[in-house]
């Protein structure tokens, strides 16, 4: 395989763009990372990361000789790969909105040269986008030439809090597109189908890794790939906590049903952790907009619609609970502990916690919130939710009458939780991640289980 560098521009310096640049410039190409938000760049010129990522800072801190920044879209006239990897937000009606997606791609075209260049999406965007981008760019690029000028389907599969593990050490590299534009990208990502390249400090090799597959396909089948993995998985989530609803009341442990049913090798355990359902940017918007695009031929898809639906019903579920102990949420003291939509990232996208807050602080509640790494965002982004910030863990147990788990930081595992217990008004714990392991001297309402264990011994 070829192992010239690339030279590369990738538009949209996100999550998945950031995760894109650190592996691309750890692979040994020439990465320039273009946004319209200007402050967004200068903070990356500053060698300061706007997210929180684990691993990630280090990632592309060792590899500064090989990126770029800039708001200047006239850097696309060097690049032989150009990713897209902008936003593409749900709109009112499901479809996900496109404007970035176009607005990119008018920015781009001017400065599309004679020579073969790659445009290669990894935004998640409708089937049928590839053919779409391809005309934009025989109206918009002065230069746009069939020959040289290709579009390509690579969707990333990264979960935010690990997306470097994901991104080096991949499943599969989906790509579709014709045959010349697939070749071009093995070229670029050869170190990473032949592991060929020094694993970062901040991402060591996993022990057991076999090299990822590479899907060559069509644009539509890679483009369709990426949705129904997202709506798969969104789907095992909903079919976990379904069947924990009815462990509730019949007396089984989802846990042991989870581990039960996940050594099926055809099963498998991931994705079946029950508790608050799915949140972040990708499920819900993934989910609706596949529902969405069957709707566009008259095609109903009741599976999914049934994965949201479930996946609603937790939400209240941890409503539902508190009223069931407390009757009424007027004047209660009610502390959440997590506030991003998973641990390991600072991404408040559909909070499952944002819901919370903002029904409990309908329902008369009076909330303290706390995040290891989110708060700050959420003190921006939520500003128009009725809570107060917690200084630390600890405060969101003070005189309360519930505490509700609504992300399983690994810190929150650590916590004194008997001593911190006793400092609230009512020891009444929601434990709707499953992550106590042994009873408190409290009541502890989990998700299709009850702890069993011994009143007090450590977590
Ligand atoms: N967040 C995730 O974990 C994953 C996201 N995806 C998909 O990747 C895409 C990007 O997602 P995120 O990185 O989360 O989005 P994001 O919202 O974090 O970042 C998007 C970036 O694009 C920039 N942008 C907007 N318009 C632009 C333009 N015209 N030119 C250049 N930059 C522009 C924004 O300023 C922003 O920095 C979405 O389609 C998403 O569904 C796919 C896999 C994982
Ligand atoms: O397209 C995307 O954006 C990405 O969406 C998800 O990644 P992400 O949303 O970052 O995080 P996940 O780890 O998938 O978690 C999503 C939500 O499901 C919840 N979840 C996950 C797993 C589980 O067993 N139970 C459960 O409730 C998490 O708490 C979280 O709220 C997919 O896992 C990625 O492969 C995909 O690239």
């Amino acid at each position: 395989m070829s192992r010239r560098p690339h030279q590369i521009a990738i538009l949209g310096t996100g999550y998945v763009g950031l995760g894109t640049a650190a592996l691309l410039a750890h692979l040994g190409h020439h990465v320039t990372g273009i946004d319209v938000d200007v402050c967004k760049i200068e903070q990356l010129q500053r060698a300061e990361i706007p997210i929180y990522e684990p691993g990630l800072e280090k990632l592309l801190l060792s590899n500064t000789s090989q990126l770029t920044w800039t708001t200047d879209f006239s850097a696309v006239q060097q690049a032989d790969t150009i990713f897209i990897c902008v936003g593409t937000p749900p709109s009112a009606d499901g479809t996900p909105d496109l404007q970035f997606l176009q607005t990119a791609v008018a920015s781009l075209a001017p400065y599309l040269g004679r020579k073969q260049q790659i445009i290669v999406n990894k935004s998640t965007v409708p089937i049928g986008t590839g053919d779409l981008v391809v005309r934009l760019l025989e109206d918009l690029a002065p230069e746009f030439d069939a020959s040289v000028h290709y579009v390509v389907s690579n969707p990333e599969f990264l979960r935010e809090g690990s997306a470097l593990e994901d991104s080096l050490y991949p499943d599969r590299i989906v790509l579709g597109g014709l045959d010349t534009a697939l070749d071009h990208m093995i070229s670029v990502y050869a170190p990473l189908i032949e592991q060929s390249f020094t694993p970062p400090a901040s991402a060591p090799r996993p022990e057991r890794y076999t090299r990822p597959a590479v899907v060559r396909t069509t644009l539509q089948s890679a483009e369709m790939i990426k949705y129904a993995a997202n709506a798969f998985l969104a789907l095992k989530v909903s079919f976990a906590n379904e069947i924990a609803g009815l462990c509730e009341h019949v007396g089984a442990d989802i846990e042991e049903v989870t581990t039960g049913i996940g050594l099926d090798s055809r099963i498998g355990h991931r994705f079946l952790q029950a508790g608050l359902g799915w949140g972040g940017s990708c499920f819900g918007k993934d989910t609706q907009g596949l529902i969405s695009a069957g709707r566009e031929h008259a095609y109903a898809m009741p599976i999914l619609q049934a994965a949201i639906d479930v996946n609603a019903r937790q939400r209240q579920m941890v409503i539902n609970k508190l009223l069931r102990h407390l009757r009424t949420m007027k004047g209660k003291r009610i502390g959440v502990l997590g506030m991003a939509f998973k641990p390991n990232t600072d991404d408040l996208r559909d909070a499952p916690a944002y819901t919370l807050i903002q029904r409990l602080a309908e329902l008369g509640a009076v909330v303290t919130a706390h995040d290891p790494v989110a708060m700050a965002r959420a003190e921006r982004e939520w500003s128009h939710l009725k809570y107060s910030s917690a200084v630390n863990a600890a405060q969101v147990f003070q005189r309360a009458d519930a505490v509700i788990i609504a992300t399983e930081w690994d810190e929150y595992r650590q916590l004194d939780w008997e001593a911190l217990v006793a400092t609230m008004r009512r020891p009444l714990i929601i434990d709707s991640r499953n992550l106590l392991r042994h009873p408190l001297t409290a009541q502890v309402e989990q998700v299709g289980r009850e702890l069993k264990g011994t009143i007090g011994a450590a977590l």
